[in-house]
């Protein structure tokens, strides 16, 4: 897992009308967790629609290694034979997480409060991503971590023998972190309680409470109080993993910014801890529609319509929206280019601890295509150059993240020359079926000799 071999440089060329219907992959926050909470149940779990890209590969690989049965059926479902809160063993080799923040940071927190060491290890981009935020709460625990300098992988950690239950303040806005504090707080005795600030995307609440778990969510003065019982006993569920909204801003920006396109992209989770990018482009004028809105498994689900926008107009993204589009400014900032006047993006400093400093990588990548762009520690601004206005003609480094990869094959399919990465490896990590998908709708992306 640590580590891709060799770079796959692409070239996005521009594309006639994009067209047809973009069925996108299994959300990959529903997907970590489905492994995770199935190897905490006794029984077995059955997922249908489990995102199988390399970072959810690795947290399945991971949960085998902790004890859990995990398997892959004809059919496509999988399924989970869990070993219990506090039954994970002790794993015989080193984890890799591969390229996975999400994968790493939630294991590390339900294995904190169990009596086993495990050392953790993942691609150049994890390994360089700060880990404190998940070794501080889980030292309040009793957990003990020792890594390399800044908190970084790779990290040995013992869990507890005692664990104690916790009350935690989520410093920063990250589900990562609250999701690792409260799966910490299923094997402490007592409440564990867990504030937050702003609001994060909450499937950990949501699927805890599906699994049977005691959670309780309350919106104070202080923010958002989660109080969690410890010690219960989950039960195996049968999950229909909703389509990742995360991967379908790929093929909806694209149609947004193609002429003459008109693209669905249908059963989106919509959950409104997910949503941000497309409340976002509808203020900007986007021609994007929602579809049949339903529930589907307790999450509003829409079929996404997205049509050629050549009227959109740059505007100031709220700051208390942030979270809740935290992996979509960087196909934002793609539309931004696309539109008229500034799109200003702020109270984003998040982005500069992804897989790559993605406020850098854009503001790098777009200047190489001719986009003016204004940064700051916490800031992002894209001064739009209309429908017809991107130059393109640039490379783009990726900087082993799928995101930026993705967004610059996505500014391709309409700006006027060619645009190039020097690595799209990295898509495989979140959505494997990217290059396809967007070819059937009518984009050009090859493959370059490196
Ligand atoms: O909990 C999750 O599934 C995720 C949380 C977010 O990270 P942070 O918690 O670091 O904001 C997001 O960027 C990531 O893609 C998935
Ligand atoms: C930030 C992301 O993922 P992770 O933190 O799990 O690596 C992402 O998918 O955009």
């Amino acid at each position: 897992m640590s580590g891709h071999g060799a770079p796959i440089p692409m070239t996005s060329h521009k594309a006639g009308p994009l067209a047809g219907e973009a069925h996108v992959p299994g959300d990959k926050s529903i997907s970590h967790r489905s492994l995770i909470l199935g190897a905490l149940s006794v029984g077995e779990t059955r997922v249908t629609g489990l995102l199988e890209g390399e970072d959810v590969l690795g947290t399945a690989e991971a949960m085998c290694a902790f004890g859990a049965e995990v398997k892959r059926h004809d059919t496509g479902a999988w399924s989970i034979h869990g070993v219990g809160v506090g039954g994970f063993a002790e794993p015989e080799q080193v984890i890799d997480c591969g390229n996975a923040g999400t994968g790493v940071r939630l294991i590390m927190g339900c294995m904190a409060t169990t009596p086993i060491t495990a050392t953790f290890t993942g691609d150049a981009s994890l390994r360089s991503r700060p880990m404190g935020r998940i070794t501080d709460p889980i030292a309040l625990f009793g957990a003990a971590s020792y890594g390399r300098s800044g908190g970084r992988l790779p990290m040995t950690i013992v869990g507890s023998r005692e664990p104690i239950p916790v009350r935690y303040t989520v410093p920063m806005p990250s589900a990562q972190v609250k999701s690792a504090v409260l799966l910490a707080g299923l094997n402490a005795p007592g409440e564990t309680v867990v504030i937050e600030k702003e609001a994060t995307r909450d499937h950990t609440e949501r699927m805890l409470v599906g699994f049977g778990a005691d959670l309780k969510v309350e919106d104070t003065d202080e923010g958002r109080v989660i109080t969690l019982k410890g010690q219960p006993e989950l039960t195996p569920q049968t999950i229909a993993v909703p389509r990742d909204p995360s991967s379908a801003a790929f093929p909806v920006c694209a149609a947004l910014i193609t002429p003459g396109s008109n693209v669905l992209v249908p059963n989106i989770g919509l959950n409104p801890t997910r949503a941000g990018l497309f409340t976002t482009l509808r203020e900007m004028g986007a021609d994007l529609v929602f579809e049949n809105e339903r529930e589907e498994g307790g999450e509003p689900v829409a079929d996404l319509r997205a049509k050629f926008s050549p009227d959109m107009s740059g505007i100031r993204v709220p700051e208390d929206r942030a979270a809740s589009m935290i992996d979509e400014y960087p196909v934002l900032s793609v539309v931004a280019a696309f539109a008229t006047g500034k799109t200003e993006m702020v109270g984003v400093k998040e982005l500069r601890v992804k897989e790559s400093d993605r406020i850098d990588a854009m503001a790098r990548g777009l200047e190489a295509n001719g986009v003016t762009v204004d940064e700051g520690v916490d800031f992002m601004i894209v001064h739009g150059m209309g429908p017809d206005g991107v130059p393109g003609g640039g490379t783009a480094k990726a900087h082993l993240d799928h995101r930026i990869a993705m967004s610059f094959m996505i500014m391709g399919v309409a700006a006027q020359k060619p645009v190039s990465v020097d690595d799209g490896a990295p898509i495989a990590t979140s959505f494997p079926i990217f290059e396809r998908l967007m070819g059937d709708l009518g984009a050009k992306i090859t493959r370059d000799r490196s």
